[in-house]
């Protein structure tokens, strides 16, 4: 029977010396979802992809992508993941068209259409050396370049860095149409709580110390409520976390207290509550 998951992770543990960035976790990514990593700075989202893709062996545990173990992820499996690495290396010295044929030639299923139409959009010149790109106009083209791969699974590990937020608002409007026309699984991690909105379908939040909460979007904003709090009894259990400004108190629950007034939230002010703003 085919495996419905593209991605396992069993057990796995992690450390840095005495730092614990993962205990015990495990965690399936459905073929075909749009799976958020989420988590403040430093708690270890990029360590989790380096997992995955082979480039750290974990303490402990597991992780198969396509059914192969990440440890030894065959050239064909590799041939199928686009990833964006965070300080992804740039080939200055090319143009953008020799930066095109350079990549095409490692990929089978390389559709340079795919990436001249993000280039076109951009209104780059195809011969201009990547060297005079600004790092959001290069990280554009490396965007394309994982686009135009056509692969079976996309890992983007902070798409945003160094877009401004035409750039940024023009990948997640291209990256929304390309997902709808493929089949693709997306692993993306993200500080930009607004794009992950109406663009992921479930998501884990990574905390300190390899603590793990996963849900699917619309049921965390449903879920997950902030209210207006001036020190009403209210049982323990109910609270998540209570939240002082300037002595306007905020509490955030998953459940609904009927005697406290719900605030409007937005996904991010929910991932804040949630996480803690420091
Ligand atoms: N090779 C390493 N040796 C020691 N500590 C490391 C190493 N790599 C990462 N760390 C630490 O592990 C933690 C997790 O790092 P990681 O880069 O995975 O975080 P992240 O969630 O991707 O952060 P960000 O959102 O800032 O990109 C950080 O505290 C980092 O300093």
């Amino acid at each position: 029977m085919e495996n419905k998951y593209i991605i396992e992770i069993e057990n796995l543990s992690h450390s840095y010396s005495k730092k614990i960035i993962y205990k015990d976790l495990n965690l399936k990514i459905k073929k075909g979802s749009i799976f958020g990593i989420l988590g403040k700075n430093g708690v270890g989202k990029s360590t989790l992809i380096n997992i995955l893709m082979g480039y750290i062996k974990p303490k402990n545990g597991l992780c198969k992508i396509f059914n192969e173990p990440s440890h030894n992820l065959s050239v064909k499996a590799k041939k199928e993941i686009a990833l964006l690495h965070e300080g992804f290396i740039s080939y200055d010295f090319m143009s953008i068209k020799e930066y095109e044929k350079f990549f095409s030639s490692f990929y089978t299923n390389w559709d340079e259409k795919i990436f001249y139409e993000l280039i076109d959009l951009m209104g780059f010149a195809y011969e201009q050396k990547l060297s005079t790109l600004s790092f959001g106009q290069k990280s554009q083209v490396v965007l394309g370049s994982l686009f135009a791969q056509n692969a079976k699974l996309l890992i983007l590990d902070d798409y945003s860095m160094g877009l401004d937020a035409g750039y940024r608002r023009l990948f997640i409007d291209y990256l929304k149409e390309y997902i709808k026309e493929k089949e693709i699984t997306v692993l993306i991690t993200s500080h930009v709580m607004e794009d992950l909105v109406d663009l992921i379908d479930d998501f884990i939040i990574v905390q300190k110390g390899g603590e793990i909460y996963q849900n699917k979007i619309n049921n965390f904003i449903k879920e997950f409520r902030c209210y207006e709090f001036n020190n009403e009894k209210i049982e323990k259990r109910l609270i998540h976390r209570v939240e002082e400004y300037k002595n306007n108190k905020k509490l955030y629950s998953f459940y609904d207290i009927k005697n406290l007034k719900e605030l409007e939230t937005t996904f991010e002010d929910k991932f804040l509550g949630f996480v803690g703003k420091y």
